[in-house]
């Protein structure tokens, strides 16, 4: 029997947890599975319940979340054999479309129950692991207005994205990527992807794959960000990457030295940071149920 910890952000989802309980439920509670189920209350409280599922000898963590809730869960169970499924639950989701768990409760938890079990990579940032994106200029600014706002989605974060465009001071970026030195005078974007999208189906990093041993820088001068953006047939095409006025690389390890310090966004939640900030990849780190 396989031991499963189903863990359920009870601030999360549409329609109540119990929803997302008898999906799972109907799905996963067998011959096979041992199920339980708990309510995560908060980051420190469901750290602590998975740190003791671990601890009894846990198979598999069922997160019921979004992409704030899978960090802080998958942070402890890198370096484990446990092996985490999402459920999604949040808003954008990034972490579940990424890996085309399917949106709905009931598709999402036959999706995992038929899937197979993979180890991913890891973002390190600075003392800070994550699993979906990295970013520090205007990218990791909008947040704090996106945060504000009572509703969640597409529509807020753009609007949250002009807010900041207005307030945001751009800054020089001098970065050192696996020994290349690039020198950035105004970045606008500067995100490093783990997997391809922020949520919401909004595409960062189109290529960026969770297996392939590296993290994928996207950065943009503020002032080309109008160019790149005349160009709508790349977002529609996934190509706007490979636009010559955006910079675009993989590697596996960064430092970036900024003039003044400024918050990133970790996997959706902004943190403090200095003017210097490291990131590398931790090949392998975590195994993930990625539907068949
Ligand atoms: N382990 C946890 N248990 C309970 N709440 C958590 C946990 N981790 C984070 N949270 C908080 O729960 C709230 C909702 O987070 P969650 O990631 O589930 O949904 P979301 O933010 O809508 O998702 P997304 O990032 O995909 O849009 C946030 O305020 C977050 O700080």
């Amino acid at each position: 029997m396989k031991q499963v910890l189903v863990l359920i952000n009870p601030k999360s989802g549409v329609g109540g947890p119990y929803r997302y309980i008898t999906a799972v439920q109907n799905a996963w509670d067998n011959d096979e599975h041992d199920v339980f189920y708990q309510f995560s209350q908060s980051a420190a409280d469901g750290a602590a319940k998975v740190r003791r599922a671990i601890e009894y000898g846990i198979d598999t963590v069922l997160v019921v979340g979004g992409d704030g809730m899978v960090n802080t869960i998958g942070c402890e169970l890198v370096g484990t054999n446990v092996s985490l499924g999402v459920i999604p639950a949040g808003s954008g989701n990034g972490f579940a479309r990424h890996f085309k768990i399917p949106l709905q409760p009931v598709a999402a938890a036959e999706a995992l129950l038929h899937g197979h079990t993979a180890p991913i990579d890891v973002g390190k940032v600075n003392n800070r692991l994550f699993f979906v994106t990295c970013s520090m200029a205007w990218d990791a600014a909008l947040v704090e207005s996106f945060e504000k706002y009572p509703f969640r989605g597409l529509v807020p974060y753009v609007l949250a994205g002009a807010q900041q465009l207005l307030e945001y001071r751009a800054q020089p970026f001098h970065v050192d990527l696996d020994g290349e030195l690039l020198e950035l005078k105004h970045p606008l974007i500067f995100t490093v992807a783990n997997l391809s999208q922020f949520g919401s189906d909004f595409l960062v990093a189109p290529d960026a794959q969770a297996d392939s041993g590296n993290l994928e820088l996207v950065a943009i001068e503020k002032k080309d960000v109008p160019l790149v953006l005349t160009q709508v047939h790349r977002f529609i095409e996934k190509t706007f990457h490979h636009h010559p006025l955006v910079t675009n690389r993989h590697f596996k390890k960064m430092t970036v030295r900024r003039e003044t310090p400024s918050p990133i966004q970790v996997d959706g939640e902004l943190l403090q940071a200095e003017t210097e900030v490291h990131i590398e990849v931790l090949p392998s780190a975590l195994n993930v149920i990625i539907p068949n």
